[in-house]
C-alpha cells in the first residue's frame, strides 16, 4: 500500500491514475479505524479499481477543544488493517500540510444544519465541508464512501457535491454495530468500562422510540425514550429527534409514506456519541 502524507504527491498520484483510465473509489476517515470503516473500503474496494483512504483528524471540524485533543490516533495500525483489507493509497496529511493555507471559506447549508449537529457543534459543518471539498480535488475519486452512522454530515456532503459541482457518486452505507448494538465509532475507545457497559442503551432507546411510534404521537414516543435514557445516571441526553430522513427537519407527526429517521446525541461523561435508526 503507497502511504503518501503531502498534498502535491497525492494529486499527481490521483492524476496519473485518471490518465490511466482507473476508477478511483475513496473512503475519508479520521483514523482509529473499525468495522465501520472497513465496510466502506470494502465496498470502495468491490466497485472501483482503486482504494484510497484518507486518515486526518481535521481541527477545523471540532468545535471542542479537548474533543480534539483525545481524539484516537493510531496510524500505524490503521495503516496495517488498511493494507490487510488491500487498500491501494493511504493518504494521512500532517494538520500543518492540510491547512497551509488557513482555512477560511465559509459555508451555507441552510436548514440542513440548523438542527441537530449542526446546532449543537457550531462550525462542526462548515469544516467537514471545507476538508471534505480539499479532499475530493486533491484524490478526484469517481465513487466516496461514508457511513449512515453521520447521517447529518451525508446530507450536508450530498448538498456539497450539488453546490460545487463535484464530479463524483456519492454512497452511504449501513451503521455497523458492535453485538450489544451499539454503533462502532472511534470515539467508543475513550469509553470507561462502566460507560461502555450502558451506551447500548442508546441504541435501545432507538429501538423503543420506534416501538413507540407504531402506537402514539411523536411527543409521546419521544417522552418514553427520554425517560428510559433518563434512567441511566451515566447517559447524559443531548438531543433526541423524530425526523424527515432527507430536510432532517423535525416532525411533530408522521406524514404517510415520509422517509423517517430517529437520531440522537448523548454524553458518557466526557464522551459525546451519536447514533441513528432510519424507518
Ligand atoms: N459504525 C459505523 N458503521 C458504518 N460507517 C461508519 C461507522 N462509524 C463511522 N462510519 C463512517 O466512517 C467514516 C469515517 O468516520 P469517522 O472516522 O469519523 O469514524 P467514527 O468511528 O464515526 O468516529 P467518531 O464518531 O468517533 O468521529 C464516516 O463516513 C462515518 O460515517
Ligand atoms: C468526513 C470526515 C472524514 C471529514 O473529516 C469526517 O467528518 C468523518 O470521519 O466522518
Ligand atoms: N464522524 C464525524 C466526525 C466528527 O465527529 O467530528
Amino acid at each position: 500500500m503507497l502511504q503518501l502524507t503531502s498534498l502535491s504527491d497525492i494529486r499527481q498520484h490521483t492524476e496519473l491514475l485518471r490518465q490511466q483510465g482507473q476508477r478511483i473509489g475513496f473512503v475519508p476517515t479520521m483514523g482509529a479505524l473499525h468495522e465501520g470503516h472497513l465496510s466502506l473500503i470494502r465496498a470502495a474496494k468491490s466497485q472501483n479499481d482503486i482504494t484510497v483512504c484518507s486518515v486526518f483528524v481535521n481541527p477545523v471540524q471540532f468545535n471542542n477543544a479537548e474533543d480534539y485533543r483525545l481524539y484516537p490516533r493510531l496510524l500505524e495500525a490503521d495503516a496495517q488493517m488498511l493494507a490487510q483489507e488491500g487498500c491501494d493509497v493511504l493518504f494521512a496529511p500532517s494538520a500543518e500540510e492540510m491547512y497551509r493555507q488557513k482555512a477560511r471559506l465559509s459555508f451555507d447549508f441552510g436548514e440542513l444544519e440548523q438542527v441537530m449537529e449542526g446546532a449543537h457543534r457550531p462550525g462542526h459543518f462548515n469544516g467537514v465541508a471545507t476538508v471534505v471539498s480539499k479532499l475530493f480535488h486533491l484524490v478526484k475519486p469517481h465513487q466516496a464512501f461514508f457511513g449512515q452512522k453521520d447521517l447529518q454530515q451525508f446530507a450536508i456532503i450530498q448538498q456539497l457535491v450539488l453546490d460545487l459541482s463535484f464530479d463524483l457518486e456519492l454512497v452511504c452505507f449501513p451503521i455497523i454495530r458492535e453485538e450489544d448494538g451499539l454503533a462502532m465509532s472511534s470515539r467508543n475507545r475513550r469509553l470507561t468500562a462502566e460507560q461502555r457497559e450502558v451506551a447500548p442503551h442508546l441504541y435501545e432507546a432507538l429501538q423503543l422510540l420506534h416501538a413507540k411510534l407504531q402506537a402514539g404521537s411523536v411527543a409521546e414516543a419521544k417522552k418514553e425514550a427520554e425517560t428510559f435514557l433518563g434512567s441511566f445516571p451515566e447517559i447524559r441526553l443531548e438531543y433526541l429527534e423524530v425526523v424527515h430522513a432527507q430536510t432532517l427537519q423535525p416532525l411533530e407527526e408522521i406524514p404517510a409514506g415520509a422517509p423517517v429517521a430517529l437520531c440522537l446525541a448523548a454524553f458518557l461523561g466526557e464522551v459525546r456519541l451519536i447514533d441513528n435508526m432510519l424507518l
